[in-house]
């Protein structure tokens, strides 16, 4: 199939790159001639494992370029929408300006039987608008949203867990000729992963909108339900993460996002809870999500405990104190600081008064541009020189590995803070460290 990605972003760029790995024939639009020049130099715009490697190999096809000329996409047949919908500054709801522009460019270049796939997450709804606009077009619009992971992105596109499809639907729910039409074009763009048996939804617009920002509540939900339960851990000297195994043994329950610690960051989970809740709001349902508002400020408090049990183990006073980062990115494989918890308190404990060097394998530039009065060190060893505490606050495999003996002789002071619970205490404190963790005796 011929198609075009709009928007090139950490999911856009994928998507591209794996449509042409799937046998398509791809073009990527962005407005930000920066990420296009890289792309179509074969390098990606971000830190994303087998990324680099599979734009090396489609690139090599001739099945994959990228463009910042929107009109392109005038020869594609079926055009993926993956611009950003972040959080509108200061309000919980989704800011939709890119959405809205992204559409209006494209719409000139559409003909009749296209099908545009919107893959951004969007307060429901939006598509119902999106394809009003389209009638009398020829084109049709599909909602197909999108699941991936970042860290896995590639493997997550290509073996989806799952693929949804919201088409346009008559008065008894059922899809309309056209929505039928363009279920078949999507059959064909996915025909790899369908052939494996990837599980399909078939649905409307409105579930299909929904079944996201649902599943992005619920693993949000999941995570601030185990750091409740990490502060009643802490309240009665009892170990998470031992309470997590135990509870995860239950199929029914199951163990994955119950890592309890510094809680969720990043471009999707917190923002999209806070849309979802802005929609709620709107829709006059707003009671159906206000246990969403409780899943947000535990998340929030984590942060600020973890600032206090800085504190704590330096005798009550961050002031001038100096403490290592290890972490930048909202979580490891990634170099995405959006909303990172990690710089969030590097953050909170500079402005407090402690001299904090931050440091995180990829994620060191983004983390700069973001907050460029932070001090940054290249390697773990270099941030914790002299350090009075060490704030283990994003979970890379190489943190993971530290020695206490090793990191213990460049430190002024040993003491570490274990952000995401993945340090063993036993070996730490017999190397003569004080360990704490939240919710970990
Ligand atoms: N990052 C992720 O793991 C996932 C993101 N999503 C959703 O996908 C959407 C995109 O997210 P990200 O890729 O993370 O955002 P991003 O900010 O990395 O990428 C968005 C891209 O769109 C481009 N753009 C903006 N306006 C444009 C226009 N008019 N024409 C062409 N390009 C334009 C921007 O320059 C940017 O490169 C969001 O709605 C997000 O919630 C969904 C699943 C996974
Ligand atoms: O909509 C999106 O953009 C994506 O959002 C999340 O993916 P992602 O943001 O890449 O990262 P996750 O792996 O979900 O982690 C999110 C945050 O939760 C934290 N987390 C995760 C798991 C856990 O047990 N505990 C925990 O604190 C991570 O450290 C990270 O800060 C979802 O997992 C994807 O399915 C979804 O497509």
């Amino acid at each position: 199939m011929r198609i075009s990605v709009i928007g090139c972003g950490y999911l856009g760029a994928v998507h591209a790159a794996c449509m042409a790995k799937l046998g398509h024939d791809v073009v990527g639009i962005d407005v930000d001639p920066r990420k296009v020049e890289l792309l179509e130099a074969g390098e990606a715009p971000f830190y994303e494992p087998g990324l680099p490697e599979l734009l090396a190999e489609v690139r090599a096809t001739g099945r994959l370029r990228f463009t910042t000329d929107m009109s392109q996409a005038s020869a594609a047949d079926v055009h993926f929408l993956c611009v950003g919908t972040p959080q509108v500054h200061g309000e919980f709801r989704a800011d939709l300006t890119y959405v809205e522009s992204a559409f209006a460019e494209l719409s000139p270049h559409l003909k009749p039987g296209d099908v545009v796939a919107g893959k951004s997450t969007v307060p429901v709804g939006t598509a119902e608008a999106l394809a009003a606009r389209l009638e009398g077009t020829g084109a049709v619009l599909v909602w197909n949203p999108e699941f991936l992971r970042e860290g896995f992105a590639v493997k997550d596109t290509l073996h989806p867990d799952r693929l949804v499809y919201g088409l346009p639907t008559d008065d008894d729910g059922e899809p309309t000729p056209v929505g039928v039409a363009a279920r078949e074009v999507l059959d064909e763009v996915y025909a790899t992963p369908l052939a494996d048996r990837t599980p399909l939804v078939v649905t409307d617009y409105a579930t299909a909108q929904l079944v996201k920002v649902a599943a992005n509540s619920f693993l949000a939900t999941k995570i601030s339900f185990i750091n409740a339960m990490a502060e009643l851990c802490e309240a009665t000297g009892a170990d998470v993460t031992r309470l997590a195994d135990a509870i995860g043994y239950d199929a029914r329950i199951g163990r994955r996002f119950l890592n309890a610690g510094l809680g969720f960051g990043g471009g999707c989970l917190p923002k999209d809870i806070r849309a979802f809740m802005a929609r709620a709001g709107e829709l006059g349902v707003s009671d159906a999500l206000s246990f969403l508002r409780e899943v947000d400020s535990i998340n929030m408090r984590r942060r600020v405990r973890m600032v206090d049990l800085a504190r704590e183990v330096c005798h009550g006073s961050i002031v001038g104190r100096r403490v290592a980062v290890l972490g930048a990115s909202f979580k490891p494989d990634s170099d995405d600081v959006r909303d990172s918890p990690a710089l969030s308190i590097a953050a909170q404990m500079q402005l407090q008064g402690a001299h904090v060097t931050v440091t995180d394998p990829q994620g060191i530039v983004n983390a700069r541009a973001k907050w460029p009065d932070l001090r940054f060190a290249e390697t773990a060893l270099e941030a914790a020189e002299d350090a009075d505490v060490v704030l283990l606050a994003t979970e890379w495999a190489e943190y993971r590995a530290l020695e206490p003996d090793k990191l213990g002789e460049v430190v002024a002071h040993r003491r570490i803070l274990d952000g995401r619970n993945v340090l063993d205490p036993r070996a730490w404190r017999a190397a003569g460290w004080t360990y704490r963790a939240l919710g970990r005796p």
